[in-house]
């Protein structure tokens, strides 16, 4: 499958994106075709704003049931909040994946 360019964050996440706070994403399989390397454009799900864009730095597999305090200090959100928001949007999904990322520096370009 070709590596997307693309990738959408609910509109409330995007600060902590383009602030460089999240380092991370937990998606489902659908989502787990990032390319390490890759330089990815960043959107709001619902308006489909451009935000920012970041640069992958690796997918790995994550189960539901082994997201910790380390997860939940890359995503930037308590833990709880987390895992609410998680079961809310994969429900009863336990094979997930790690997305890592850092934020490229709009100032440079
Ligand atoms: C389309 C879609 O699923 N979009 C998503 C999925 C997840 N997120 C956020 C919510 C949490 O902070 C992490 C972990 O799933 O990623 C999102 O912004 N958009």
């Amino acid at each position: 499958m070709t590596a997307p360019t693309k990738i959408t964050f609910f509109e409330f996440l995007t600060p902590l994106v383009a602030s460089g706070l999240k380092t991370i994403t937990i998606r489902d399989a659908s989502e787990n075709h990032y390319r390490p390397g890759s330089q990815v454009e960043v959107f709001t799900l619902e308006n489909h704003i451009k935000v920012c864009d970041i640069i992958i730095l690796a997918v790995e597999p994550l189960a539901f049931d082994d997201i910790n305090e380390f997860h939940a200090t890359q995503e930037s959100l308590p833990l709880v909040e987390l895992k609410q928001l998680i079961q809310t949007v994969y429900p009863n999904q336990q094979a997930l994946f790690m997305i890592s990322f850092k934020l490229v520096d709009a100032s440079y370009s």
